[in-house]
Protein backbone atom coordinates (compact mmCIF):
# COMPACT_ATOMS: atom_id res chain seq x y z
CA UNK A 1 0.00 0.00 0.00
CA UNK A 2 1.39 3.81 -0.99
CA UNK A 3 1.42 5.89 2.29
CA UNK A 4 -0.09 8.67 1.48
CA UNK A 5 0.04 11.19 3.74
CA UNK A 6 -0.63 15.23 4.11
CA UNK A 7 2.37 17.05 3.96
CA UNK A 8 2.30 19.74 6.58
CA UNK A 9 5.32 21.54 6.17
CA UNK A 10 7.95 21.62 3.00
CA UNK A 11 11.59 21.10 4.16
CA UNK A 12 13.39 24.38 3.55
CA UNK A 13 16.69 23.85 1.12
CA UNK A 14 20.34 24.74 2.51
CA UNK A 15 21.62 24.84 -0.73
CA UNK A 16 20.97 26.77 -3.69
CA UNK A 17 21.74 24.94 -6.76
CA UNK A 18 20.60 25.54 -10.15
CA UNK A 19 20.54 23.50 -13.49
CA UNK A 20 23.89 25.25 -14.74
CA UNK A 21 25.41 24.66 -18.61
CA UNK A 22 27.32 21.78 -19.12
CA UNK A 23 31.10 20.97 -18.62
CA UNK A 24 33.52 20.22 -21.28
CA UNK A 25 34.88 16.76 -19.89
CA UNK A 26 33.64 13.79 -20.55
CA UNK A 27 34.66 10.28 -18.65
CA UNK A 28 33.38 7.08 -19.16
CA UNK A 29 33.71 4.65 -16.01
CA UNK A 30 35.13 1.83 -17.98
CA UNK A 31 39.11 2.83 -17.72
CA UNK A 32 39.62 2.37 -21.44
CA UNK A 33 37.52 -0.81 -21.81
CA UNK A 34 36.30 -1.34 -25.85
CA UNK A 35 32.37 -0.97 -25.35
CA UNK A 36 30.78 -3.21 -28.38
CA UNK A 37 27.22 -1.94 -27.55
CA UNK A 38 24.62 -4.10 -29.27
CA UNK A 39 21.79 -2.29 -27.75
CA UNK A 40 19.75 -1.77 -29.87
CA UNK A 41 16.64 0.46 -30.44
CA UNK A 42 13.24 -0.64 -30.04
CA UNK A 43 10.46 2.06 -31.35
CA UNK A 44 10.34 3.47 -28.07
CA UNK A 45 13.78 3.45 -26.85
CA UNK A 46 14.91 4.75 -30.34
CA UNK A 47 12.28 7.77 -29.40
CA UNK A 48 13.26 8.33 -25.80
CA UNK A 49 15.91 6.91 -24.70
CA UNK A 50 19.55 7.72 -23.04
CA UNK A 51 20.41 4.12 -24.38
CA UNK A 52 23.80 3.94 -26.78
CA UNK A 53 22.79 4.65 -30.58
CA UNK A 54 19.33 5.40 -29.55
CA UNK A 55 19.10 9.23 -30.37
CA UNK A 56 18.51 10.00 -33.45
CA UNK A 57 14.97 10.34 -34.46
CA UNK A 58 12.74 12.93 -33.88
CA UNK A 59 10.99 13.33 -30.42
CA UNK A 60 6.93 14.40 -29.84
CA UNK A 61 6.37 17.93 -29.65
CA UNK A 62 6.84 19.34 -26.27
CA UNK A 63 9.37 16.44 -25.14
CA UNK A 64 13.05 17.16 -24.03
CA UNK A 65 15.83 15.04 -24.96
CA UNK A 66 17.88 13.62 -22.21
CA UNK A 67 21.07 15.20 -23.51
CA UNK A 68 19.42 19.12 -22.85
CA UNK A 69 19.84 18.79 -19.28
CA UNK A 70 23.09 19.11 -18.14
CA UNK A 71 23.82 18.69 -14.10
CA UNK A 72 26.98 20.48 -13.15
CA UNK A 73 26.36 21.88 -9.81
CA UNK A 74 26.64 25.36 -9.60
CA UNK A 75 28.08 25.72 -5.79
CA UNK A 76 31.92 24.28 -6.11
CA UNK A 77 32.39 20.83 -3.82
CA UNK A 78 34.65 22.75 -1.86
CA UNK A 79 31.81 25.28 -1.31
CA UNK A 80 29.82 22.58 -0.53
CA UNK A 81 32.03 20.67 1.51
CA UNK A 82 32.47 24.04 3.56
CA UNK A 83 28.95 24.16 4.48
CA UNK A 84 27.63 19.91 4.73
CA UNK A 85 31.18 18.65 5.31
CA UNK A 86 31.14 16.63 8.21
CA UNK A 87 32.82 13.57 10.10
CA UNK A 88 31.47 10.73 7.56
CA UNK A 89 30.52 13.44 4.79
CA UNK A 90 32.92 14.65 2.52
CA UNK A 91 31.88 16.18 -0.61
CA UNK A 92 34.43 16.01 -3.66
CA UNK A 93 34.56 16.86 -7.21
CA UNK A 94 33.86 13.42 -8.84
CA UNK A 95 34.59 11.82 -12.24
CA UNK A 96 34.30 14.16 -15.01
CA UNK A 97 34.10 16.86 -12.65
CA UNK A 98 30.72 16.49 -11.09
CA UNK A 99 29.84 16.80 -7.85
CA UNK A 100 29.88 13.54 -5.27
CA UNK A 101 29.25 12.95 -1.33
CA UNK A 102 31.40 10.31 -0.03
CA UNK A 103 29.64 8.78 3.40
CA UNK A 104 31.52 6.13 5.74
CA UNK A 105 31.08 5.07 9.18
CA UNK A 106 32.84 4.25 11.83
CA UNK A 107 32.37 0.56 11.38
CA UNK A 108 33.88 1.25 7.75
CA UNK A 109 31.13 1.18 5.58
CA UNK A 110 31.32 3.35 2.16
CA UNK A 111 28.92 5.05 -0.23
CA UNK A 112 29.05 7.73 -2.98
CA UNK A 113 26.50 9.44 -4.37
CA UNK A 114 26.37 11.84 -7.21
CA UNK A 115 24.17 15.02 -7.23
CA UNK A 116 23.72 14.53 -10.95
CA UNK A 117 20.95 12.17 -10.74
CA UNK A 118 20.97 11.98 -6.64
CA UNK A 119 22.38 8.70 -7.77
CA UNK A 120 24.23 6.54 -4.98
CA UNK A 121 26.84 4.51 -7.57
CA UNK A 122 28.55 2.75 -4.84
CA UNK A 123 27.78 1.18 -1.43
CA UNK A 124 30.40 -1.13 0.25
CA UNK A 125 30.61 -2.84 3.62
CA UNK A 126 32.92 -2.78 6.33
CA UNK A 127 34.97 -6.10 4.02
CA UNK A 128 34.74 -3.19 1.12
CA UNK A 129 33.00 -5.15 -1.54
CA UNK A 130 31.17 -2.92 -3.43
CA UNK A 131 27.41 -4.00 -3.60
CA UNK A 132 26.38 -1.56 -6.70
CA UNK A 133 27.31 -1.79 -10.34
CA UNK A 134 28.30 1.16 -12.34
CA UNK A 135 27.87 0.06 -15.99
CA UNK A 136 31.21 0.02 -18.22
CA UNK A 137 28.95 2.30 -20.63
CA UNK A 138 28.06 4.97 -17.77
CA UNK A 139 29.17 8.79 -18.76
CA UNK A 140 29.63 11.08 -16.08
CA UNK A 141 29.02 13.75 -18.69
CA UNK A 142 26.04 15.91 -16.77
CA UNK A 143 23.99 15.57 -19.88
CA UNK A 144 22.93 11.40 -19.73
CA UNK A 145 21.78 9.70 -16.92
CA UNK A 146 24.56 7.47 -14.81
CA UNK A 147 23.62 3.85 -15.94
CA UNK A 148 24.63 2.31 -12.59
CA UNK A 149 24.01 2.36 -8.90
CA UNK A 150 20.20 3.56 -8.02
CA UNK A 151 19.07 5.94 -10.81
CA UNK A 152 15.81 7.53 -10.14
CA UNK A 153 13.00 6.49 -12.66
CA UNK A 154 11.10 9.67 -11.61
CA UNK A 155 8.13 10.91 -12.70
CA UNK A 156 7.06 8.14 -15.26
CA UNK A 157 8.53 4.45 -15.22
CA UNK A 158 7.91 3.78 -18.46
CA UNK A 159 7.38 3.49 -21.86
CA UNK A 160 5.02 6.32 -21.54
CA UNK A 161 4.97 10.25 -22.78
CA UNK A 162 8.31 11.35 -21.95
CA UNK A 163 11.51 10.28 -21.50
CA UNK A 164 12.67 6.51 -20.42
CA UNK A 165 12.17 6.51 -16.91
CA UNK A 166 11.75 10.29 -16.46
CA UNK A 167 13.91 12.76 -15.95
CA UNK A 168 14.89 13.02 -11.94
CA UNK A 169 17.74 10.87 -13.55
CA UNK A 170 19.38 13.65 -15.30
CA UNK A 171 19.24 16.69 -13.61
CA UNK A 172 21.36 18.00 -10.61
CA UNK A 173 20.16 17.65 -6.57
CA UNK A 174 21.00 19.86 -4.19
CA UNK A 175 22.10 18.39 -0.58
CA UNK A 176 19.21 19.64 1.94
CA UNK A 177 21.13 18.39 5.13
CA UNK A 178 23.72 15.81 6.30
CA UNK A 179 24.44 14.69 9.34
CA UNK A 180 26.58 11.85 10.91
CA UNK A 181 27.07 9.91 14.72
CA UNK A 182 28.90 7.34 16.06
CA UNK A 183 26.54 5.00 14.15
CA UNK A 184 25.16 6.28 11.04
CA UNK A 185 26.01 8.97 8.33
CA UNK A 186 22.78 10.71 6.78
CA UNK A 187 22.67 12.63 3.88
CA UNK A 188 19.33 13.99 1.89
CA UNK A 189 19.22 15.24 -1.08
CA UNK A 190 16.33 17.36 -2.97
CA UNK A 191 14.86 17.54 -6.23
CA UNK A 192 12.88 20.77 -7.29
CA UNK A 193 11.13 21.50 -10.62
CA UNK A 194 13.19 23.58 -13.58
CA UNK A 195 12.64 24.83 -17.02
CA UNK A 196 13.91 21.24 -18.35
CA UNK A 197 11.24 19.21 -15.87
CA UNK A 198 8.29 22.05 -16.27
CA UNK A 199 8.69 21.14 -20.22
CA UNK A 200 8.12 18.12 -20.18
CA UNK A 201 5.68 17.70 -16.91
CA UNK A 202 4.75 20.76 -15.84
CA UNK A 203 4.12 20.61 -11.85
CA UNK A 204 5.61 21.85 -8.72
CA UNK A 205 6.90 19.28 -6.74
CA UNK A 206 9.78 19.07 -4.26
CA UNK A 207 11.15 15.29 -3.91
CA UNK A 208 13.36 14.33 -1.31
CA UNK A 209 15.25 11.63 -0.79
CA UNK A 210 17.18 10.31 2.53
CA UNK A 211 19.97 7.89 1.99
CA UNK A 212 21.40 6.59 5.50
CA UNK A 213 24.41 4.63 5.75
CA UNK A 214 24.45 2.47 8.97
CA UNK A 215 26.85 -0.37 9.69
CA UNK A 216 26.63 -2.79 6.73
CA UNK A 217 22.87 -1.08 5.84
CA UNK A 218 22.00 1.20 3.23
CA UNK A 219 18.14 2.92 3.37
CA UNK A 220 16.78 5.27 1.30
CA UNK A 221 13.48 7.06 1.76
CA UNK A 222 12.06 8.73 -1.05
CA UNK A 223 9.41 11.15 -0.41
CA UNK A 224 7.30 13.16 -3.45
CA UNK A 225 5.47 16.01 -2.08
CA UNK A 226 2.84 17.85 -4.19
CA UNK A 227 3.78 21.47 -3.46
CA UNK A 228 1.20 22.56 -7.19
CA UNK A 229 -2.00 24.14 -7.00
CA UNK A 230 -3.30 21.00 -9.27
CA UNK A 231 -3.48 17.43 -8.48
CA UNK A 232 -0.23 15.60 -10.09
CA UNK A 233 0.45 11.69 -10.76
CA UNK A 234 3.41 9.85 -11.05
CA UNK A 235 5.35 6.21 -11.57
CA UNK A 236 8.38 5.65 -10.05
CA UNK A 237 11.39 3.18 -9.52
CA UNK A 238 15.04 2.87 -8.22
CA UNK A 239 16.51 1.37 -10.83
CA UNK A 240 19.00 -0.46 -8.40
CA UNK A 241 21.96 -2.08 -10.27
CA UNK A 242 23.49 -5.12 -8.43
CA UNK A 243 27.29 -6.34 -9.11
CA UNK A 244 26.22 -10.10 -9.59
CA UNK A 245 27.63 -13.17 -11.34
CA UNK A 246 24.55 -13.27 -13.52
CA UNK A 247 25.01 -17.07 -13.88
CA UNK A 248 25.02 -17.57 -10.82
CA UNK A 249 22.69 -14.84 -9.53
CA UNK A 250 18.83 -15.59 -8.19
CA UNK A 251 15.88 -13.71 -6.58
CA UNK A 252 13.17 -15.02 -4.19
CA UNK A 253 9.92 -13.84 -2.97
CA UNK A 254 7.83 -13.01 -6.05
CA UNK A 255 6.20 -16.53 -6.26
CA UNK A 256 1.93 -16.06 -6.76
CA UNK A 257 3.40 -12.39 -7.98
CA UNK A 258 1.43 -11.16 -11.47
CA UNK A 259 4.13 -10.54 -14.14
CA UNK A 260 4.70 -8.43 -16.83
CA UNK A 261 7.21 -9.04 -19.03
CA UNK A 262 8.48 -7.04 -21.81
CA UNK A 263 9.35 -8.30 -25.01
CA UNK A 264 12.49 -6.48 -26.05
CA UNK A 265 11.38 -5.25 -29.39
CA UNK A 266 7.86 -3.83 -27.94
CA UNK A 267 8.35 -2.79 -24.34
CA UNK A 268 5.38 -0.80 -24.41
CA UNK A 269 3.01 -4.17 -25.02
CA UNK A 270 3.97 -6.32 -21.84
CA UNK A 271 2.89 -9.57 -21.86
CA UNK A 272 0.65 -11.02 -18.54
CA UNK A 273 1.52 -13.97 -16.13
CA UNK A 274 2.06 -15.19 -12.97
CA UNK A 275 5.48 -16.06 -11.62
CA UNK A 276 5.51 -19.81 -10.38
CA UNK A 277 8.68 -20.09 -9.71
CA UNK A 278 10.20 -19.62 -6.02
CA UNK A 279 13.41 -18.81 -7.03
CA UNK A 280 14.41 -16.77 -10.08
CA UNK A 281 17.51 -17.05 -12.24
CA UNK A 282 18.78 -15.08 -15.32
CA UNK A 283 19.61 -17.05 -17.86
CA UNK A 284 18.79 -14.87 -20.91
CA UNK A 285 16.94 -11.45 -21.30
CA UNK A 286 14.98 -10.52 -18.19
CA UNK A 287 12.64 -7.43 -18.06
CA UNK A 288 9.80 -7.98 -15.93
CA UNK A 289 7.76 -5.77 -14.10
CA UNK A 290 5.64 -8.00 -10.78
CA UNK A 291 3.21 -6.64 -9.45
CA UNK A 292 1.71 -6.31 -5.56
CA UNK A 293 5.44 -7.41 -4.22
CA UNK A 294 6.23 -8.65 -0.60
CA UNK A 295 7.80 -6.46 1.49
CA UNK A 296 10.73 -8.55 1.15
CA UNK A 297 12.83 -9.96 -1.69
CA UNK A 298 15.68 -11.97 -1.50
CA UNK A 299 19.46 -11.42 -3.96
CA UNK A 300 21.68 -13.83 -4.08
CA UNK A 301 24.56 -12.79 -5.83
CA UNK A 302 26.20 -15.17 -7.08
CA UNK A 303 29.58 -14.32 -5.58
CA UNK A 304 28.50 -15.52 -1.73
CA UNK A 305 26.40 -12.48 -0.73
CA UNK A 306 22.75 -12.64 0.26
CA UNK A 307 21.03 -9.63 0.26
CA UNK A 308 17.73 -9.24 1.71
CA UNK A 309 16.00 -5.97 -0.56
CA UNK A 310 13.04 -5.11 2.26
CA UNK A 311 10.61 -2.34 1.33
CA UNK A 312 7.74 0.52 2.72
CA UNK A 313 5.89 1.79 0.14
CA UNK A 314 7.31 0.54 -2.75
CA UNK A 315 4.52 -1.91 -4.25
CA UNK A 316 5.97 -3.48 -7.30
CA UNK A 317 9.16 -4.38 -8.58
CA UNK A 318 11.23 -5.27 -11.54
CA UNK A 319 13.92 -7.81 -12.55
CA UNK A 320 15.98 -6.73 -15.55
CA UNK A 321 19.18 -8.22 -17.32
CA UNK A 322 19.51 -6.72 -20.88
CA UNK A 323 21.50 -10.16 -21.33
CA UNK A 324 23.09 -10.19 -25.07
CA UNK A 325 21.95 -6.60 -25.83
CA UNK A 326 24.89 -5.65 -23.76
CA UNK A 327 27.41 -8.04 -24.02
CA UNK A 328 30.56 -6.10 -22.41
CA UNK A 329 28.95 -6.53 -19.06
CA UNK A 330 24.96 -8.48 -18.77
CA UNK A 331 27.66 -11.23 -16.29
CA UNK A 332 28.47 -9.09 -14.48
CA UNK A 333 25.15 -7.26 -12.71
CA UNK A 334 20.94 -7.46 -12.27
CA UNK A 335 18.79 -5.18 -11.45
CA UNK A 336 16.43 -5.76 -8.99
CA UNK A 337 14.03 -2.57 -8.52
CA UNK A 338 11.49 -1.45 -6.44
CA UNK A 339 8.77 0.14 -7.96
CA UNK A 340 5.23 2.12 -8.13
CA UNK A 341 4.24 1.27 -11.40
CA UNK A 342 0.39 2.01 -10.91
CA UNK A 343 -0.09 5.92 -11.02
CA UNK A 344 0.37 7.85 -7.68
CA UNK A 345 -2.30 10.62 -7.25
CA UNK A 346 -1.17 13.41 -5.36
CA UNK A 347 -3.76 16.60 -4.63
CA UNK A 348 -2.24 19.64 -4.00
CA UNK A 349 -0.13 19.54 -0.42
CA UNK A 350 -0.47 15.80 -0.51
CA UNK A 351 3.09 13.30 0.01
CA UNK A 352 4.03 9.76 -0.79
CA UNK A 353 6.83 7.97 0.88
CA UNK A 354 8.63 4.86 0.12
CA UNK A 355 11.26 3.51 1.66
CA UNK A 356 14.02 0.76 0.73
CA UNK A 357 16.67 -1.46 2.93
CA UNK A 358 18.93 -2.83 1.93
CA UNK A 359 21.56 -5.13 4.01
CA UNK A 360 23.63 -8.47 3.62
CA UNK A 361 22.21 -11.64 5.54
O1 LIG B 1 18.81 1.92 -20.45
P1 LIG B 1 17.84 2.51 -19.48
O2 LIG B 1 17.01 3.63 -20.04
O3 LIG B 1 18.51 2.88 -18.20
O4 LIG B 1 16.79 1.39 -19.12
C1 LIG B 1 17.20 0.15 -18.87
C2 LIG B 1 16.06 -0.81 -18.57
O5 LIG B 1 15.46 -0.43 -17.35
C3 LIG B 1 14.51 -1.33 -16.86
O6 LIG B 1 14.01 -0.83 -15.66
C4 LIG B 1 13.39 -1.47 -17.84
O7 LIG B 1 12.46 -2.43 -17.35
C5 LIG B 1 13.94 -1.87 -19.20
O8 LIG B 1 12.89 -1.94 -20.14
C6 LIG B 1 15.00 -0.90 -19.66
O9 LIG B 1 15.56 -1.33 -20.88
Amino acid sequence: MALLKLSSSIASTSASLGVAPAIAHSSARSGGVALSWKHSCSPFHAALSSSPGCSSRALPSGVARASQATGVSAVSAEDLNEKFGAKGVKVQSGEGGLTKVVLSTPAGSEAEVYLYGGCVTSWKTSEGKDLLFVRPDAVFTGQKPISGGLPHCFPQFGPGPIQQHGFARNVSWEIASSQSDDETTTLVLQLKPSDYSRNMWDYEFLVTFKIVLGGEKLTTELVVENIDSKPFSFTTALHSYFKADASKTSVTGLKGCKRLDKPYEDPANPIEGQEDRDVIEFPGFVDTMYRETPSELLLDNGFGTKLSIKNEGWTDAVLWNPYLTMEACYKDFVCVENAKLAPVELQPGQSWTAKQFLSPL
